[in-house]
C-alpha cells in the first residue's frame, strides 16, 4: 500500500485516511466471535513538505510510536493511502539492531540488506566509528551494550546511511547529555544544510519548539492538529496542564472513555482498506 515515488513531487510524505488496527486480547469470560480490535491511529491525513521537520506530541499511548515505525515502512498501514518520497530511516531506542551480532556485523548486515557496495559499507563503517564513539565495543554482541550504547550505534547508522527522511522517535532521551547534544546538533545540520526531511517525536516540549518547523499533535490515535509548531506546543501544552489539574479519579474516567473510543467490536479484516483506499 505505501508507494516509493521519487519524481518532483513537493512532499516527502502524504498521509491520506490511514490507520492501524491491533488486535486486542480476549477478556476473561469473552465469546471467541466477539472479535475486539483496537485503533492505534486513526483516520489520519497529512501532507509533509520536503525539507519540512515536524514535531510529533501526544500524550503516553496516543499513537506516536506507531505512527514512526508505519512512517519509516516497517509496519503496514489497515487502511487508507500513504506516499513517501525518498528514502526513510527509523532512530528509535528499539533500534531494529541484532542483539547476536556485534556492532560491526550489524553494520554489515544493514549495508548488505539495502544492496550496498563492498567499498559503501567500508565507508559507512568508518563513519560510524567515527561518529559513535564506542571503541571496542563495536566488536561485542550488542546485547552487551547498555540502552545509551544501543542508542549511540543505532543512530549513527542512520546517519551514515544519509536518508532523505528521518524519523527520530524518542531516540535521544537514553543517550547521555553529550551525544544528546552531538546528535542534535548533527540533526541541525540536516535540516539547515541538506534540507533533509525530519519528523521528531518527543515530550521534551523546548527542544521540539527550537528544532521543529510543524507540529504534529495525535491523542488517541486521532489527529488533533497539524500547523505551526509553537502554536500547536500551546495547545498541546494547555491540554496536559488540564489533565494534570484533574483528579485520579477523573483522569482513570478519561483514559477509560479514550480506551473505549479506540475500540472496534466484531472487527472484520480488511474492512478500512474498502473504506478508506482511493481504487
Ligand atoms: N504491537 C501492539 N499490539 C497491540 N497494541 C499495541 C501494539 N503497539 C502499540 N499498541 C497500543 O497502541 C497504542 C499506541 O501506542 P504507541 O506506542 O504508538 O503510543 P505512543 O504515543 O508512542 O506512546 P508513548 O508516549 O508512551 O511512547 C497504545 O494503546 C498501545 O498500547
Amino acid at each position: 500500500m505505501a508507494k516509493n515515488t521519487y519524481e518532483t513531487n513537493p512532499y516527502a510524505v502524504e498521509l491520506h485516511h490511514i490507520s492501524k488496527i491491533y488486535k486486542l486480547k480476549k477478556k476473561d469470560g469473552q465469546k471467541s466471535n466477539d472479535n475486539e480490535s483496537f485503533y492505534a491511529l486513526r483516520d489520519i491525513s497529512i501532507k509533509v513538505e520536503k525539507g519540512d521537520v515536524v514535531g510529533v506530541l501526544g500524550t503516553n499511548g496516543s499513537g506516536k510510536s506507531t505512527l514512526s515505525v508505519i512512517l519509516a515502512g516497517i509496519s503496514d498501514i489497515d487502511g487508507g493511502e500513504m506516499n513517501v518520497s525518498g528514502e526513510q530511516a527509523l532512530i528509535s531506542i528499539n533500534t531494529g539492531l541484532n542483539q547476536q551480532l556485534t556492532g560491526l556485523e550489524n553494520i554489515n548486515v544493514k549495508g548488505a540488506l539495502m544492496g550496498l557496495s563492498k567499498k559503501r559499507i567500508q565507508e559507512i563503517t568508518e563513519d560510524v566509528i567515527e561518529f559513535a564513539e564506542l571503541g571496542d565495543f563495536l566488536y561485542q554482541p550488542v546485547k552487551k551494550y547498555s540502552s545509551g550504547m544501543k542508542s549511540r550505534l543505532g543512530f549513527s547508522i542512520s546517519l551514515a546511511l544519509d536518508p532523505d527522511i528521518f524519523i527520530v522517535d524518542e531516540a535521544l532521551s537514553v543517550g547521555d547529555k553529550g551525544f544528546a547534544q552531538k546528535c542534535m546538533n548533527r540533526m541541525k545540520k540536516l535540516r539547515d544544510e541538506q534540507g533533509k526531511t525530519i519528523f521528531f517525536i518527543s515530550h521534551a516540549l523546548p527542544q521540539v519548539r527550537e528544532f521543529c518547523k510543524t507540529g504534529m499533535w495525535i491523542e488517541g490515535g486521532k489527529l488533533i492538529e497539524f500547523g505551526e509548531i509553537n502554536e500547536v506546543c500551546d495547545h498541546y501544552s494547555e491540554y496536559v496542564d488540564k489533565l494534570n489539574a484533574m483528579s485520579d479519579k477523573e483522569k482513570k474516567k478519561m483514559l477509560n472513555e479514550k480506551f473505549e473510543q479506540r475500540i472496534i467490536h466484531n472487527y472484520k479484516e480488511g474492512f478500512l482498506s474498502k473504506l478508506f483506499t482511493k481504487k
